[in-house]
Protein backbone atom coordinates (compact mmCIF):
# COMPACT_ATOMS: atom_id res chain seq x y z
CA UNK A 1 0.00 0.00 0.00
CA UNK A 2 1.38 3.74 -0.80
CA UNK A 3 1.71 6.02 1.82
CA UNK A 4 -0.04 9.08 1.34
CA UNK A 5 2.09 12.31 1.54
CA UNK A 6 0.51 14.96 3.65
CA UNK A 7 -1.88 17.08 2.02
CA UNK A 8 -2.52 20.68 2.74
CA UNK A 9 -6.34 22.14 1.11
CA UNK A 10 -5.41 25.54 -0.84
CA UNK A 11 -1.69 24.95 0.07
CA UNK A 12 -1.59 27.05 3.64
CA UNK A 13 1.75 27.68 4.51
CA UNK A 14 3.45 25.42 1.12
CA UNK A 15 6.42 27.26 -0.09
CA UNK A 16 6.27 26.97 -3.63
CA UNK A 17 9.13 29.43 -4.86
CA UNK A 18 12.24 30.56 -3.82
CA UNK A 19 12.27 33.93 -4.41
CA UNK A 20 14.11 37.67 -4.13
CA UNK A 21 10.61 40.15 -5.35
CA UNK A 22 8.73 40.00 -2.20
CA UNK A 23 8.23 38.46 1.00
CA UNK A 24 5.57 38.79 3.78
CA UNK A 25 6.77 39.33 7.53
CA UNK A 26 3.42 38.93 9.39
CA UNK A 27 5.43 39.32 12.87
CA UNK A 28 6.95 42.35 11.59
CA UNK A 29 4.13 43.65 10.02
CA UNK A 30 6.35 44.39 6.84
CA UNK A 31 5.73 43.94 3.07
CA UNK A 32 9.15 43.72 1.88
CA UNK A 33 10.09 44.68 -1.63
CA UNK A 34 13.17 44.06 -2.64
CA UNK A 35 14.46 44.71 0.55
CA UNK A 36 12.66 48.07 1.34
CA UNK A 37 8.74 48.23 2.93
CA UNK A 38 6.11 49.11 1.10
CA UNK A 39 4.19 50.98 3.35
CA UNK A 40 7.29 53.18 3.71
CA UNK A 41 7.65 53.52 0.27
CA UNK A 42 4.07 54.28 -0.33
CA UNK A 43 4.85 57.53 1.97
CA UNK A 44 7.65 58.66 -0.27
CA UNK A 45 7.88 56.92 -3.93
CA UNK A 46 5.58 56.89 -6.13
CA UNK A 47 4.00 54.37 -8.44
CA UNK A 48 6.95 54.62 -10.97
CA UNK A 49 9.62 53.88 -8.75
CA UNK A 50 8.23 50.93 -7.35
CA UNK A 51 8.06 49.53 -11.15
CA UNK A 52 11.45 50.38 -11.49
CA UNK A 53 12.16 48.23 -8.06
CA UNK A 54 10.53 45.41 -9.21
CA UNK A 55 12.19 45.22 -12.67
CA UNK A 56 15.41 46.36 -12.12
CA UNK A 57 16.11 45.11 -8.43
CA UNK A 58 16.99 48.90 -7.17
CA UNK A 59 14.30 52.31 -6.67
CA UNK A 60 15.78 54.66 -9.74
CA UNK A 61 17.60 57.96 -9.36
CA UNK A 62 16.02 60.76 -10.54
CA UNK A 63 17.70 60.68 -14.28
CA UNK A 64 16.37 56.29 -14.10
CA UNK A 65 13.08 57.50 -12.85
CA UNK A 66 13.04 60.18 -15.76
CA UNK A 67 13.99 57.30 -18.46
CA UNK A 68 11.06 55.05 -17.26
CA UNK A 69 8.31 57.59 -17.48
CA UNK A 70 9.79 58.06 -20.91
CA UNK A 71 9.79 54.31 -21.92
CA UNK A 72 6.49 54.04 -20.50
CA UNK A 73 4.96 56.15 -22.62
CA UNK A 74 7.27 55.16 -25.53
CA UNK A 75 5.42 51.67 -25.21
CA UNK A 76 1.08 53.94 -24.53
CA UNK A 77 0.32 52.54 -28.22
CA UNK A 78 -2.02 49.42 -28.57
CA UNK A 79 -2.52 48.08 -31.64
CA UNK A 80 -6.14 48.79 -33.13
CA UNK A 81 -6.85 45.42 -33.49
CA UNK A 82 -7.03 45.08 -29.66
CA UNK A 83 -9.87 47.72 -30.16
CA UNK A 84 -11.60 46.09 -33.11
CA UNK A 85 -11.63 42.56 -31.18
CA UNK A 86 -13.24 44.74 -27.93
CA UNK A 87 -15.82 45.89 -30.47
CA UNK A 88 -17.06 41.86 -30.77
CA UNK A 89 -18.15 41.33 -27.18
CA UNK A 90 -21.59 41.59 -25.77
CA UNK A 91 -22.03 44.06 -23.45
CA UNK A 92 -22.59 41.95 -20.69
CA UNK A 93 -18.78 40.96 -20.38
CA UNK A 94 -17.59 42.50 -17.53
CA UNK A 95 -14.13 44.19 -18.23
CA UNK A 96 -11.79 41.81 -16.48
CA UNK A 97 -12.97 39.30 -19.49
CA UNK A 98 -12.59 41.72 -21.89
CA UNK A 99 -9.01 42.82 -20.37
CA UNK A 100 -8.28 39.07 -20.54
CA UNK A 101 -9.05 39.26 -23.82
CA UNK A 102 -7.58 42.56 -25.49
CA UNK A 103 -4.10 41.34 -23.21
CA UNK A 104 -3.92 37.89 -24.92
CA UNK A 105 -4.83 39.36 -28.48
CA UNK A 106 -1.23 41.28 -27.69
CA UNK A 107 1.05 38.25 -27.96
CA UNK A 108 0.04 38.05 -31.90
CA UNK A 109 1.92 41.43 -32.16
CA UNK A 110 5.79 40.33 -30.16
CA UNK A 111 7.55 39.54 -33.20
CA UNK A 112 9.56 38.11 -31.04
CA UNK A 113 7.90 36.05 -28.81
CA UNK A 114 9.67 33.19 -28.30
CA UNK A 115 12.78 34.86 -27.45
CA UNK A 116 12.87 34.48 -23.24
CA UNK A 117 15.79 36.03 -22.64
CA UNK A 118 15.70 38.64 -19.83
CA UNK A 119 16.68 41.71 -22.27
CA UNK A 120 13.46 40.60 -24.28
CA UNK A 121 11.43 39.75 -21.21
CA UNK A 122 11.74 42.91 -19.42
CA UNK A 123 11.32 45.06 -22.61
CA UNK A 124 7.94 43.14 -22.62
CA UNK A 125 7.28 44.10 -19.23
CA UNK A 126 7.52 47.78 -20.33
CA UNK A 127 5.78 47.62 -22.95
CA UNK A 128 2.39 45.55 -21.30
CA UNK A 129 2.78 48.31 -18.44
CA UNK A 130 2.63 51.08 -20.99
CA UNK A 131 -0.30 49.88 -22.86
CA UNK A 132 -2.24 48.18 -19.86
CA UNK A 133 -4.34 51.11 -18.84
CA UNK A 134 -5.52 52.16 -22.30
CA UNK A 135 -6.66 48.33 -22.55
CA UNK A 136 -7.95 48.85 -18.75
CA UNK A 137 -9.96 51.85 -19.86
CA UNK A 138 -10.89 50.90 -23.12
CA UNK A 139 -12.09 47.29 -22.11
CA UNK A 140 -14.73 49.11 -20.26
CA UNK A 141 -15.72 51.28 -22.66
CA UNK A 142 -15.64 49.83 -25.74
CA UNK A 143 -17.99 46.96 -24.34
CA UNK A 144 -20.73 49.72 -22.73
CA UNK A 145 -20.71 51.63 -26.42
CA UNK A 146 -18.54 54.45 -25.69
CA UNK A 147 -15.52 55.78 -28.51
CA UNK A 148 -11.96 54.65 -26.90
CA UNK A 149 -10.01 57.32 -25.18
CA UNK A 150 -6.33 57.26 -25.94
CA UNK A 151 -3.67 58.80 -23.79
CA UNK A 152 -2.34 61.96 -23.15
CA UNK A 153 1.60 62.09 -23.29
CA UNK A 154 1.74 65.57 -21.32
CA UNK A 155 0.53 63.70 -18.17
CA UNK A 156 2.10 61.60 -15.44
CA UNK A 157 1.49 57.67 -15.74
CA UNK A 158 -0.83 57.51 -13.37
CA UNK A 159 -2.91 61.09 -13.69
CA UNK A 160 -3.28 59.74 -17.49
CA UNK A 161 -4.60 56.39 -15.79
CA UNK A 162 -6.85 58.27 -13.69
CA UNK A 163 -8.05 61.01 -16.96
CA UNK A 164 -8.77 58.45 -18.88
CA UNK A 165 -11.03 56.41 -16.95
CA UNK A 166 -12.76 59.51 -15.52
CA UNK A 167 -12.22 62.03 -18.64
CA UNK A 168 -11.47 64.63 -16.63
CA UNK A 169 -7.87 65.91 -15.95
CA UNK A 170 -7.27 65.07 -12.04
CA UNK A 171 -6.68 67.09 -8.91
CA UNK A 172 -3.11 66.95 -7.11
CA UNK A 173 -4.69 65.48 -4.54
CA UNK A 174 -6.54 63.20 -6.61
CA UNK A 175 -3.24 62.03 -8.67
CA UNK A 176 -1.19 61.52 -5.36
CA UNK A 177 -4.38 58.75 -4.12
CA UNK A 178 -4.66 57.13 -7.46
CA UNK A 179 -0.95 56.53 -7.65
CA UNK A 180 -0.64 55.25 -3.80
CA UNK A 181 -3.18 52.91 -4.69
CA UNK A 182 -1.60 51.60 -7.83
CA UNK A 183 1.67 51.39 -5.70
CA UNK A 184 -0.13 49.31 -2.84
CA UNK A 185 -1.41 47.24 -5.39
CA UNK A 186 2.05 46.52 -7.49
CA UNK A 187 2.77 43.38 -5.46
CA UNK A 188 2.50 41.06 -2.54
CA UNK A 189 4.55 37.36 -2.46
CA UNK A 190 2.44 34.99 -3.82
CA UNK A 191 -1.46 34.88 -4.20
CA UNK A 192 -3.02 33.21 -6.22
CA UNK A 193 -2.61 34.98 -9.45
CA UNK A 194 0.96 35.21 -8.97
CA UNK A 195 1.27 31.60 -8.74
CA UNK A 196 -1.25 30.97 -11.43
CA UNK A 197 1.26 33.24 -13.73
CA UNK A 198 4.65 31.16 -12.15
CA UNK A 199 2.82 27.69 -12.99
CA UNK A 200 1.98 28.94 -16.52
CA UNK A 201 5.48 30.59 -17.32
CA UNK A 202 7.19 27.38 -15.64
CA UNK A 203 6.51 25.37 -18.89
CA UNK A 204 8.08 27.94 -20.62
CA UNK A 205 5.06 29.63 -22.11
CA UNK A 206 5.44 33.31 -22.70
CA UNK A 207 4.16 36.73 -20.36
CA UNK A 208 1.27 36.88 -22.09
CA UNK A 209 -0.31 33.72 -21.77
CA UNK A 210 0.72 33.82 -18.05
CA UNK A 211 -0.53 37.34 -17.55
CA UNK A 212 -3.73 36.57 -18.87
CA UNK A 213 -4.08 33.47 -16.93
CA UNK A 214 -3.21 35.50 -13.66
CA UNK A 215 -6.27 38.08 -14.98
CA UNK A 216 -8.81 34.97 -14.93
CA UNK A 217 -7.44 34.37 -11.56
CA UNK A 218 -7.39 37.94 -10.17
CA UNK A 219 -11.15 38.03 -11.14
CA UNK A 220 -12.58 36.07 -9.00
CA UNK A 221 -14.01 37.12 -5.46
CA UNK A 222 -11.93 35.89 -2.86
CA UNK A 223 -9.10 37.64 -4.72
CA UNK A 224 -8.91 40.77 -6.58
CA UNK A 225 -12.67 40.53 -7.51
CA UNK A 226 -13.47 41.84 -4.02
CA UNK A 227 -13.00 45.37 -4.23
CA UNK A 228 -15.67 45.86 -6.80
CA UNK A 229 -18.15 43.89 -4.36
CA UNK A 230 -17.25 45.33 -1.50
CA UNK A 231 -18.73 48.61 -2.89
CA UNK A 232 -21.90 47.03 -4.20
CA UNK A 233 -22.10 46.24 -0.62
CA UNK A 234 -21.93 49.49 0.65
CA UNK A 235 -24.47 50.89 -2.03
CA UNK A 236 -26.81 48.40 -0.92
CA UNK A 237 -27.87 50.68 2.03
CA UNK A 238 -27.78 54.02 2.82
CA UNK A 239 -26.90 54.69 6.68
CA UNK A 240 -24.42 53.55 9.06
CA UNK A 241 -26.70 51.80 11.10
CA UNK A 242 -28.14 49.75 7.55
CA UNK A 243 -24.94 48.81 6.68
CA UNK A 244 -23.85 47.33 10.54
CA UNK A 245 -27.02 45.42 10.06
CA UNK A 246 -26.57 44.48 6.81
CA UNK A 247 -23.01 42.63 7.84
CA UNK A 248 -25.14 41.07 10.76
CA UNK A 249 -27.75 39.69 8.58
CA UNK A 250 -25.08 38.02 5.91
CA UNK A 251 -22.87 36.69 8.95
CA UNK A 252 -25.82 34.67 10.41
CA UNK A 253 -26.57 33.40 6.98
CA UNK A 254 -23.07 32.03 6.72
CA UNK A 255 -22.26 34.41 3.37
CA UNK A 256 -18.83 35.50 3.78
CA UNK A 257 -17.75 38.99 3.69
CA UNK A 258 -16.17 41.03 0.91
CA UNK A 259 -12.82 42.76 1.58
CA UNK A 260 -11.85 41.13 5.26
CA UNK A 261 -10.02 38.39 5.78
CA UNK A 262 -6.42 37.18 4.74
CA UNK A 263 -5.30 33.81 4.29
CA UNK A 264 -1.90 35.35 5.71
CA UNK A 265 -2.78 38.30 7.59
CA UNK A 266 -6.06 36.74 8.99
CA UNK A 267 -5.96 37.54 12.72
CA UNK A 268 -4.38 41.47 11.71
CA UNK A 269 -5.65 44.08 9.43
CA UNK A 270 -3.77 44.22 6.27
CA UNK A 271 -1.17 47.00 6.51
CA UNK A 272 -2.29 48.31 3.12
CA UNK A 273 -5.33 48.86 4.35
CA UNK A 274 -4.73 51.44 6.94
CA UNK A 275 -3.08 53.72 4.24
CA UNK A 276 -6.22 52.99 2.17
CA UNK A 277 -8.28 53.99 5.54
CA UNK A 278 -6.07 57.19 5.60
CA UNK A 279 -6.52 57.95 1.79
CA UNK A 280 -10.29 57.90 2.23
CA UNK A 281 -10.23 60.24 5.17
CA UNK A 282 -7.94 62.51 2.65
CA UNK A 283 -11.23 62.49 0.07
CA UNK A 284 -14.14 62.88 2.93
CA UNK A 285 -12.01 65.66 4.36
CA UNK A 286 -12.10 67.17 0.89
CA UNK A 287 -15.70 66.62 -0.03
CA UNK A 288 -17.20 66.98 3.75
CA UNK A 289 -18.68 64.01 2.85
CA UNK A 290 -17.74 61.53 5.79
CA UNK A 291 -20.61 58.78 5.38
CA UNK A 292 -18.49 56.00 3.52
CA UNK A 293 -16.25 56.46 6.22
CA UNK A 294 -18.10 55.99 9.00
CA UNK A 295 -19.44 53.02 7.14
CA UNK A 296 -16.65 51.57 7.13
CA UNK A 297 -15.33 52.19 10.21
CA UNK A 298 -18.70 50.66 11.50
CA UNK A 299 -17.98 47.30 9.46
CA UNK A 300 -14.98 47.02 11.05
CA UNK A 301 -16.10 47.16 14.40
CA UNK A 302 -19.02 44.46 13.91
CA UNK A 303 -16.68 41.83 12.06
CA UNK A 304 -14.06 42.02 14.73
CA UNK A 305 -17.01 41.80 17.52
CA UNK A 306 -18.64 38.54 15.50
CA UNK A 307 -15.52 37.11 14.03
CA UNK A 308 -12.36 38.20 15.04
CA UNK A 309 -11.53 39.59 11.50
CA UNK A 310 -9.87 42.60 9.62
CA UNK A 311 -9.57 44.32 6.78
CA UNK A 312 -7.74 43.49 3.72
CA UNK A 313 -6.88 46.23 1.09
CA UNK A 314 -10.04 45.98 -1.44
CA UNK A 315 -12.10 47.08 2.01
CA UNK A 316 -11.12 50.87 2.03
CA UNK A 317 -10.10 50.44 -1.85
CA UNK A 318 -13.39 50.25 -3.05
CA UNK A 319 -14.74 53.44 -1.31
CA UNK A 320 -11.45 55.41 -2.45
CA UNK A 321 -12.32 54.16 -6.10
CA UNK A 322 -15.65 55.33 -5.54
CA UNK A 323 -14.88 58.66 -4.35
CA UNK A 324 -12.52 59.44 -7.33
CA UNK A 325 -14.96 58.68 -9.70
CA UNK A 326 -13.96 55.53 -11.06
CA UNK A 327 -16.78 53.08 -12.40
CA UNK A 328 -17.23 49.81 -9.71
CA UNK A 329 -16.35 47.52 -12.90
CA UNK A 330 -12.67 48.94 -13.20
CA UNK A 331 -11.87 48.33 -9.96
CA UNK A 332 -10.40 44.54 -10.44
CA UNK A 333 -8.88 46.01 -13.76
CA UNK A 334 -7.06 48.67 -12.22
CA UNK A 335 -5.86 46.00 -9.29
CA UNK A 336 -4.37 44.12 -12.33
CA UNK A 337 -3.11 47.01 -14.61
CA UNK A 338 -1.10 47.74 -11.20
CA UNK A 339 -0.03 44.27 -10.47
CA UNK A 340 1.30 44.06 -13.69
CA UNK A 341 4.54 45.28 -12.68
CA UNK A 342 4.82 42.14 -9.70
CA UNK A 343 3.43 39.81 -11.75
CA UNK A 344 6.20 40.07 -14.88
CA UNK A 345 9.01 40.53 -12.11
CA UNK A 346 7.68 36.66 -11.02
CA UNK A 347 7.42 35.50 -14.77
CA UNK A 348 10.72 36.79 -15.33
CA UNK A 349 12.35 35.82 -12.22
CA UNK A 350 10.70 32.11 -13.09
CA UNK A 351 12.18 32.08 -16.33
CA UNK A 352 15.33 33.02 -15.37
CA UNK A 353 15.71 29.79 -12.74
CA UNK A 354 12.70 27.51 -13.84
CA UNK A 355 11.76 24.01 -13.00
CA UNK A 356 8.29 23.03 -14.38
CA UNK A 357 5.38 23.17 -11.55
CA UNK A 358 4.07 19.70 -11.53
CA UNK A 359 2.77 18.54 -8.27
CA UNK A 360 1.12 15.14 -7.78
CA UNK A 361 -2.51 14.46 -5.46
CA UNK A 362 -3.43 11.77 -2.83
CA UNK A 363 -6.09 9.90 -5.02
CA UNK A 364 -9.26 9.43 -3.38
CA UNK A 365 -11.12 7.57 -6.50
CA UNK A 366 -12.23 3.92 -6.76
CA UNK A 367 -9.86 1.50 -8.11
CA UNK A 368 -10.88 -1.46 -10.08
CA UNK A 369 -7.77 -2.65 -10.92
C1 LIG B 1 -6.30 41.92 -2.28
C2 LIG B 1 -6.85 40.55 -2.04
O1 LIG B 1 -6.96 39.75 -2.94
S1 LIG B 1 -7.24 40.21 -0.43
C3 LIG B 1 -8.52 38.98 -0.49
C4 LIG B 1 -9.81 39.56 -0.96
N1 LIG B 1 -10.89 38.61 -0.75
C5 LIG B 1 -11.92 38.85 0.09
O2 LIG B 1 -12.00 39.89 0.72
C6 LIG B 1 -12.96 37.79 0.15
C7 LIG B 1 -13.43 37.54 1.59
N2 LIG B 1 -12.42 36.83 2.33
C8 LIG B 1 -12.28 35.47 2.22
O3 LIG B 1 -13.06 34.80 1.55
C9 LIG B 1 -11.13 34.81 2.94
O4 LIG B 1 -10.79 35.51 4.11
C10 LIG B 1 -9.90 34.64 2.03
C11 LIG B 1 -10.30 33.97 0.72
C12 LIG B 1 -9.29 35.99 1.71
C13 LIG B 1 -8.86 33.79 2.74
O5 LIG B 1 -9.38 32.51 2.79
P1 LIG B 1 -8.79 31.29 3.62
O6 LIG B 1 -7.43 31.58 4.10
O7 LIG B 1 -8.99 30.09 2.80
O8 LIG B 1 -9.72 31.25 4.88
P2 LIG B 1 -11.11 30.50 4.99
O9 LIG B 1 -12.02 30.90 3.90
O10 LIG B 1 -10.84 29.06 5.19
O11 LIG B 1 -11.63 31.13 6.33
C14 LIG B 1 -11.29 30.68 7.66
C15 LIG B 1 -12.50 30.96 8.55
O12 LIG B 1 -12.77 32.35 8.60
C16 LIG B 1 -14.04 32.65 8.02
N3 LIG B 1 -13.88 33.78 7.14
C17 LIG B 1 -12.80 34.10 6.41
N4 LIG B 1 -13.01 35.23 5.73
C18 LIG B 1 -14.26 35.59 6.01
C19 LIG B 1 -15.05 36.68 5.61
N5 LIG B 1 -14.57 37.59 4.76
N6 LIG B 1 -16.30 36.78 6.10
C20 LIG B 1 -16.77 35.88 6.96
N7 LIG B 1 -16.06 34.81 7.40
C21 LIG B 1 -14.83 34.69 6.92
C22 LIG B 1 -14.41 31.42 7.22
O13 LIG B 1 -15.79 31.28 7.08
C23 LIG B 1 -13.78 30.32 8.03
O14 LIG B 1 -14.60 30.07 9.14
P3 LIG B 1 -14.86 28.58 9.66
O15 LIG B 1 -13.48 28.06 10.05
O16 LIG B 1 -15.80 28.78 10.79
O17 LIG B 1 -15.41 27.85 8.47
O1 LIG C 1 -1.84 37.99 -0.96
C1 LIG C 1 -2.95 37.55 -1.32
O2 LIG C 1 -3.31 36.36 -1.20
C2 LIG C 1 -3.96 38.46 -1.90
C3 LIG C 1 -3.58 39.89 -1.80
O3 LIG C 1 -3.71 40.51 -0.77
C4 LIG C 1 -2.98 40.50 -2.97
O4 LIG C 1 -2.80 39.84 -4.01
O5 LIG C 1 -2.65 41.71 -2.91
Amino acid sequence: METKAKYVPGLEGVIAAETSISFLDVEKEQIIIQGYDLIELSKRKDYAEIVHLLLEGELPTAAEKAKLEEILKDYYDVPSNVMDVLRLLPEQTHPMDGMRTGLSVLAGFDEAIEDRTLTANKKRAYQLLGQLPTITVNSHRIINGQEPVYPLQDLSYSANFLYMITGEKPSELEVEIFDRLLLLYSEHEMPNSTFAARVIASTNSDIYGALTGAIASLKGNLHGGANEAVMYMLNEVKTVSEFEELLLKKLQKKEKIMGFGHRVYMKKMDPRALITKEALRQLCEKDGDYLLLEMCEAGEKVMEKEKGLYPNLDYYAAPVYWKLGIPIPLYTPIFFSARTAGLAAHVIEQHENNRLFRPRVNYTGARHV
